[in-house]
C-alpha cells in the first residue's frame, strides 16, 4: 500500500473524532521552528581570536566533519534543512560573525558582520534569530559579565548586547520577519553565596540599559533565558527562572524557558499555560536533558509530546517561538538536527491530532476514566501515516530514508574536512 493510501485509512480514524486532518496539516505547516546552528560546529564559531567554549556548558564527543568555516556550516544547514519538512528560521550566535580575518572585539560587532548570513537566509527565504554571546571570551572567565562587579566589564557587555539586539533588527528589516534576539548568560558561583541580591541588582540594572535603547517589535523581539545551574555555577545562578520571569512581565520581554534549565523533576510543559495567562508571548528552548543540562538530541519522548500538546491546546502556535537547544558532537551533527526537528515537529502534529476540545470537557465533567482510556488509545493511532504524508506533502524522505541522505553527504562532503 502507498503513503497516499494510508494516508486515508489514517486520515478516517481521526475524522471519526471528528479532527480536521487537513486542518491539522495546514496548521502544522505554518509552523517555523528556530533551529540553532551551533550544533554544527559544537559552538565554536568563526572568531578570528579563537577561545575556549565556557559559561559552564560542554560539548562531548568527536564525530568527523564538523563545520570548520561559515560556507561549511551553512551548506550543512542546508541538507539538514532539505530533509525537515516546512519552512524554519535559523538561529544564530554573535560569534558566528564574518569579520574579514579582521579580529573584531564583540562590543563592536555590526550588522555588515551577518551580510553573508543574510543574503543566505534571503536566498532560502527563511528567517534568522540571534544570541549575544556572553561566554568562551576573557572578559567572562570568572563566569560573570553582566552582573560582574566591576563595571567596565558590565559596560562592555551591555555595549555587546545592545549591538546583538541592532543586528537582530538588521535581520529582522532584511528577511521581513522579526528576529528574536534572546540573552543567556552564564553568571553564577559554585558556592553558597553570601549575598544572592546584589548581583541580581546589578543583573537588572545592565538589562534596562540595554533595553533603554529603543528597537522597534517589527523587526527585533527580546528574550531572556533563566537557568538553574551550570558546571561552576552550581550553588547559584544570577539569572534565575523567577528572576527572568518577573523581569520578563514586567518590561513586556519574553520569557524563555530552557527544557534543560530546570530541576531533573521539573516539567516545563507544566509551565506554559501558567505563563501565557499572564503573557500572550513566550519562547522556548527544547533540548534534552540526561541528569543534568547535557543537551541531548530532542527524542519524541512524553515530555516533548506535553510541551506540544499545550502549545496546541491552548491556542499558542502564534505566541511561542519555538526553538531547539542541543549540541552533541558523538553523532553527525546533521543527522543530530534532523532528529530533532523532526521529532519536534511530530511531537506538535500528534498534538494536532488529539480531540483536544473533548478531552477537556471529559475533564470538566469530572469523567477522569474516558479521559485516561482515550489519551492513551490516541498513542497508538496511525500517526506515522499522517506524518509521512505530510512529509511527502513537503517534499522531504518519508521515514528513515533521510538517513541515507546524510551518509551521502558524509561520504562525499563531510569526510573530505579536515
Ligand atoms: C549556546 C546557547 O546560547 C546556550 O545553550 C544557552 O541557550 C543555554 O541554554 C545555556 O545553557
Ligand atoms: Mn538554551
Amino acid at each position: 500500500m502507498g503513503a497516499r493510501e494510508n494516508y486515508e485509512i489514517a486520515r478516517k480514524s481521526y475524522e471519526n473524532w471528528g479532527i480536521d486532518v487537513e486542518k491539522a496539516i495546514e496548521q502544522l505547516e505554518n509552523v517555523s521552528i528556530s533551529i540553532h546552528c551551533w550544533q554544527g560546529d559544537d559552538i565554536e564559531g568563526f572568531e578570528v581570536t579563537k577561545r575556549e567554549l565556557s559559561g559552564g556548558i560542554d560539548v562531548t564527543g568527536n564525530y568527523p566533519g564538523k563545520a570548520g568555516t561559515p560556507e561549511e556550516l551553512r551548506a550543512d544547514l542546508e541538507k539538514a534543512l532539505s530533509l525537515i519538512p516546512g519552512k524554519h528560521r535559523v538561529n544564530l550566535h554573535a560569534i558566528y560573525a564574518e569579520t574579514d580575518g579582521e579580529a573584531v572585539e564583540r562590543d563592536q560587532i555590526e550588522p555588515g558582520h551577518f551580510k553573508n548570513w543574510v543574503d543566505w537566509a534571503k536566498r532560502l527565504e527563511i528567517g534568522l534569530d540571534f544570541n549575544p554571546t556572553l561566554f568562551a571570551h576573557e572578559k567572562a572567565s570568572d563566569g560573570l559579565t553582566l552582573a560582574h562587579p566591576d563595571k567596565e566589564i558590565r559596560d562592555f557587555w551591555i555595549r555587546h548586547c545592545i549591538q546583538c539586539r541592532r543586528i537582530g533588527e538588521y535581520f529582522g528589516k532584511e528577511l521581513g520577519t522579526p528576529a528574536l534576539t534572546n540573552i543567556w548568560i552564564p553568571d553564577g558561583y559554585k558556592d553558597i553565596p553570601s549575598d544572592r541580591l546584589t548581583p541580581r541588582k546589578r543583573l537588572k540594572e545592565s538589562l534596562d540599559q540595554i533595553f533603554a535603547v529603543n528597537i522597534d517589535e517589527k523587526y527585533n523581539i527580546d528574550s531572556v533565558e533563566s537557568k538553574l545551574f551550570g558546571i561552576g555555577s552550581e550553588a547559584y545562578v544570577v539569572g534565575s527562572h523567577e528572576f527572568y520571569l518577573a523581569y520578563a512581565l514586567t518590561n513586556d520581554k519574553v520569557c524563555l524557558l530552557d527544557t534543560g534549565h530546570f530541576h531533573p523533576t521539573e516539567a516545563v510543559s507544566n509551565k506554559i499555560s501558567s505563563i501565557l495567562l499572564f503573557s500572550d508571548k513566550l519562547a522556548l528552548h527544547i533540548s534534552r536533558p540526561v541528569r543534568w543540562d547535557s543537551d541531548h538530541v530532542v527524542i519524541f519522548d512524553d515530555e516533548l509530546r506535553e510541551i506540544a500538546l499545550e502549545i496546541v491546546r491552548n491556542d499558542a502556535l502564534t505566541k511561542v517561538r519555538i526553538g531547539l537547544d542541543f549540541f552533541d558532537a558523538s553523532i553527525n551533527r546533521i543527522a543530530a538536527w534532523v532528529i530533532g526537528t523532526r521529532n519536534l515537529l511530530k511531537a506538535l502534529l500528534y498534538a494536532l491530532l488529539m480531540p483536544n476540545k473533548y478531552l477537556k470537557k471529559l475533564q470538566e465533567k469530572g469523567n477522569f476514566t474516558d479521559r485516561l482510556a482515550l489519551m492513551e488509545e490516541f498513542k497508538t493511532y496511525p500517526f506515522g501515516a499522517i506524518w509521512d504524508y505530510y512529509c511527502e506533502k513537503n517534499h522531504v524522505p518519508t521515514g528513515e530514508s533521510w538517513l541515507d541522505e546524510v551518509k551521502i553527504y558524509e561520504k562525499e562532503v563531510l569526510s573530505k574536512r579536515n
